[in-house]
């Protein structure tokens, strides 16, 4: 774990959604960024006068490629006093302090259940980085079931590349669930997050889970998965807020 602050310059911002931006960082002074897929940094923003309520954290959703550039996707929260300064203030150029990586939200070693990874929103950050890290090494994995909720097709994040990796991944399946589209026009998953695992998990077999994302659904998820009779040291959390 690393305690140093870094100087990062912003090399890209590019628009995902219409709320949700994903921002390219390169950190000079690291020859390679070096982390494990899962992990966040921490970024010091200049929005308070207090150290403590500067600090705001984000999921690496780049996978290590031995660059010192890093990405992160961050979504505008309105009233918001980092996202706001993150989309109004931040340019390509704009230089940002930054720590870490930071975080023990990684894969487990060896991977021997089934993998749950259920997210919403930006939460699918660090399940980004871990599912091309496995591609990219071509790392033997249990099947990996990738839950992403979100309210509308219009907010899935990643959505093509994430299709191309189900493709190419035999045991990879991603599984984009909305809980507001009634356009008719989505034909995948409707609803929330839970009743997909639920389903999916009608036999009850062996199964890890890592949940990411804002606190609602992660304790409504944790409390789902002990009810249906798994241990709590087979779920592990990163909670956004
Ligand atoms: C380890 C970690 C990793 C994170 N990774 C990401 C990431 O990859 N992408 C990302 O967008 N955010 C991520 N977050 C959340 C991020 O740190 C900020 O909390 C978020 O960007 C809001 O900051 P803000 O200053 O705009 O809002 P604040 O003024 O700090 O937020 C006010 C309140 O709103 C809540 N809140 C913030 N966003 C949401 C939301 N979307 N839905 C519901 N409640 C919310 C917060 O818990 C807080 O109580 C992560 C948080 C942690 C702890």
């Amino acid at each position: 774990m690393s305690e140093q602050w870094y100087t990062g310059v912003v090399t890209k911002i590019v628009n995902e959604t219409h709320n949700t931006r994903r921002y390219w960082i390169r950190v000079p002074e690291k020859a390679a960024f070096e982390f494990k897929p899962g992990q966040f940094v921490t970024l010091d923003l200049p929005i308070h006068e207090k150290k403590n309520k500067r600090w705001r954290s984000y999921s690496i959703a780049s996978h290590p490629n031995g660059s010192p550039e890093i990405e992160l996707v961050i979504v505008l929260l309105e009233g918001g006093a980092g996202t706001t300064y993150l989309f109004n203030e931040v340019r390509e150029g704009s230089e940002l302090l930054l720590q870490g990586p930071l975080g023990k939200f990684t894969l487990p070693e060896p991977m021997e259940k089934d993998l749950f990874l259920i997210c919403t929103g930006t939460g699918i950050a660090p399940f980004r980085s871990m599912v091309h890290h496995l591609h990219l090494h071509q790392l033997p994995h249990p099947n990996i079931y990738l839950i992403f909720g979100v309210r509308y097709e219009k907010d899935i994040l990643y959505k093509e590349e994430m299709r191309q990796l189900e493709a190419e991944m035999p045991g990879f399946h991603y599984l984009p669930t909305l809980s507001r589209e009634d356009s008719g026009l989505w034909t995948g998953r409707k609803g929330y997050v839970h009743s997909v695992y639920e389903e999916l998990l009608a036999d009850r077999r062996p199964a890890n889970f890592f949940l990411c994302g804002w606190k609602a659904m992660i304790d409504e998820a944790k409390q789902k998965i002990t009810a249906m009779g798994y241990d709590r040291h087979d779920i592990h959390l990163e909670l956004y807020g």
